[in-house]
């Protein structure tokens, strides 16, 4: 479970990024954070995973709080960051092993799981060359990889899906339900509409640090004009004439 509390950030002359935000990500479900360009997805999402400084208001993963436990916050969730262009000078397997040495994962253990994993995503054969070499996608699916390795109990994604071809969104889909279906927590960004009806359990809107709402889809109808579709709700709630 991830809980924010009275989160804000604000970046030096500017509005505030994030404006005293609360949010409570419980686990067995797939939540869906959504919001316009700039809405402060990215933000959030670096805050929770300590990438950037709280300004104010706290965020605890699992009970940890991740200014005050780090470590131990650090331990439990596996991040994908909107932009792969990491670890650029590492080779595919060199990446992994690294991850495999932080997360003290048994040789025998990462072997197995690195070979599934790779065969699945189909970066198997790309494994001993430079990261810099991989397109976005392989980049991609180098860190979901990772991430997937040390098996953390909460999955942090931003905008995950995008530029992955649809057999391998299809097998990231189904590896977020089954990882939530088992009491765990995914969470993750998207401006993918269709994905996010089609997979989330509850959804977040922001808009201009602010959260507009929060719930399942079904609260979301019962809310607004029940014959509205996600897109329309979305439209009216972040329009901001
Ligand atoms: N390092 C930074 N310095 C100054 N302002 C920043 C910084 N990072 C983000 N911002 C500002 O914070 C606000 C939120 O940006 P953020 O990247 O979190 O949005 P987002 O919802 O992830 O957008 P997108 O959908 O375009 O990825 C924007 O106004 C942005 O200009």
């Amino acid at each position: 479970m991830i809980i924010l509390n009275n989160v804000t950030k604000d970046f030096a002359g500017k509005k505030k990024a994030i404006d005293t935000l609360n949010l409570t990500i419980p686990d067995g479900k797939i939540v869906g954070f959504l919001g316009p360009n700039g809405a402060g997805k990215s933000t959030t999402i670096k805050m929770i995973t300590g990438i950037l400084p709280i300004d104010d208001g706290s965020i605890t993963l699992n009970g940890h709080n991740i200014e005050t436990n780090p470590i131990e916050a650090k331990k439990i969730f596996g991040y994908v960051p909107d932009q792969p262009d990491m670890f650029l000078r590492l080779k595919g397997m060199e990446y992994l092993n690294f991850v495999g040495d932080i997360f003290d994962i048994p040789v025998e253990v990462r072997k197995e799981r690195i070979a599934t994993l790779t065969k699945k995503f189909n970066i198997d054969h790309a494994l001993g060359d430079y990261i810099q070499t991989y397109s976005h996608g392989m980049r991609q699916k180098i860190i979901v990889t990772g991430v997937l390795l040390h098996d953390p109990d909460i999955w942090i994604l931003d905008e995950p899906l995008t530029g992955l071809d649809p057999k391998s969104a299809y097998l990231l889909k189904e590896m977020m339900r089954d990882h939530a279906n088992k009491g765990n927590t995914v969470f993750f960004s998207s401006h993918g509409l269709e994905v996010v009806e089609q997979l989330c359990d509850e959804v977040a809107i922001i808009n201009k640090g602010q959260l507009l709402f929060y719930g399942t889809l079904e609260e979301m109808r019962q809310t607004y004009q029940s014959d509205q579709s996600l897109e329309q709700v979305f439209l009216e709630l972040t329009n901001d004439e």
